[in-house]
């Protein structure tokens, strides 16, 4: 009986919290790393079942890195990156579009209904709703097939959140001739969550945020200004995947997104925590 009565108090505990983010929409970016860490990804996808369930909106977008470089490697493909991007040829192109699209996107969809909550894949192989055009670069510095989101449908995402259903859409776009584009996950993530408004965008990573040093936890920055930001990016602090991720969040902030967060996607329920523990658990970025 008292294990019972403490569980009833947790669901109390709970309503403050349930009542403040009903209604509004979460867009939550799972990288490639949570994506390979299948007790991990159940968690997190039953956090987010559990959001949708109460109330609050929450809509995925998926990268892949990982998956993709192994899909490249088994077609004797070396992966190749600048400033945190991928250059993508014609035939890396191919790769990107069967593993984000063909695959995770599938998977991921399917996981979510296996858990018992519903949840609708949008791509080009069923319904897109991220359009673009190709990534302007330096001349160098051309990286081929990447694109960047300038519209997103944002009708048709929203519908599927009024109707209890879980968005999941893979970072690529379409362009106006219909060409195909594989965009950077973060990037991704940031134009749906500005095209929506939402409340929140959180990035779910294999770190618990951004760091001083980035292979010692303890270092983690728990709130970073944007200028602080700018200063780890051209300073080297910042590298690799962790820079588009922090130039999302700061081209994000001002646009109507109020909170902008990097959490461990491997800690249990970092999802919900974030959500209702005011310290949060991860990095937050603000202005
Ligand atoms: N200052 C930093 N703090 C934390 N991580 C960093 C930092 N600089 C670079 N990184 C790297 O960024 C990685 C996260 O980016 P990425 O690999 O693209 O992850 P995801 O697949 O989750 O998007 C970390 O695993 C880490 O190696
Ligand atoms: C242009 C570009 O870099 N696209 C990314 C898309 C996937 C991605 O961003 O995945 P993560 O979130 O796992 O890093 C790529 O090809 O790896």
């Amino acid at each position: 009986m008292e294990e019972a009565i403490a569980k009833a108090n947790t669901l109390i505990e709970a309503m403050g919290w349930i009542r403040q983010f009903r209604g509004t929409t979460t867009v939550i970016k799972l990288g490639g790393s949570v994506l390979e860490d299948e007790l991990a990804l159940m968690h997190i996808l039953l956090d987010v079942i559990f959001m949708e369930s109460v109330g609050m909106r929450p809509v995925l977008v998926h990268g892949g890195g990982k998956a993709i470089n192994r899909a490249l490697a088994e077609s004797g493909i070396e992966p190749n990156f600048k400033r945190g991007r991928r250059v993508t040829d014609d035939a890396t192109l191919k790769v990107v579009e069967k593993v984000l699209a063909g695959d995770l996107n599938v998977h991921l969809t399917q996981e979510i209904e296996r858990f018992g909550g519903r949840a609708m894949n949008l791509s080009f192989l069923t319904t897109n709703v991220l359009f673009g055009q190709k990534l302007e670069s330096p001349e160098d510095e051309d990286l081929g097939f990447v694109g960047e989101v300038t519209r997103v449908d944002r009708n048709v995402i929203e519908g599927l959140t009024y109707t209890d259903q879980v968005p999941v859409m893979p970072s690529m776009c379409e362009g106006p001739d219909g060409q195909h584009y594989n965009v950077n996950a973060d990037t991704a993530a940031m134009a749906v969550a500005q095209a929506l408004g939402a409340e929140k965008l959180v990035f779910l990573s294999d770190v618990n945020g951004v760091r001083r040093d980035k292979d010692d936890p303890d270092t983690i920055i728990h709130s970073l200004s944007s200028d602080e930001a700018r200063e780890l990016i051209r300073s080297g602090v910042i590298e690799s995947g962790m820079i588009p991720k922090v130039e999302a969040c700061l081209e994000t902030l001002g646009r109507g997104v109020k909170k902008v967060h990097i959490i461990d996607g491997r800690l249990r329920h970092s999802l919900l925590l974030e959500i209702y523990t005011t310290s949060g658990v991860g990095t937050e970025i603000h202005l």
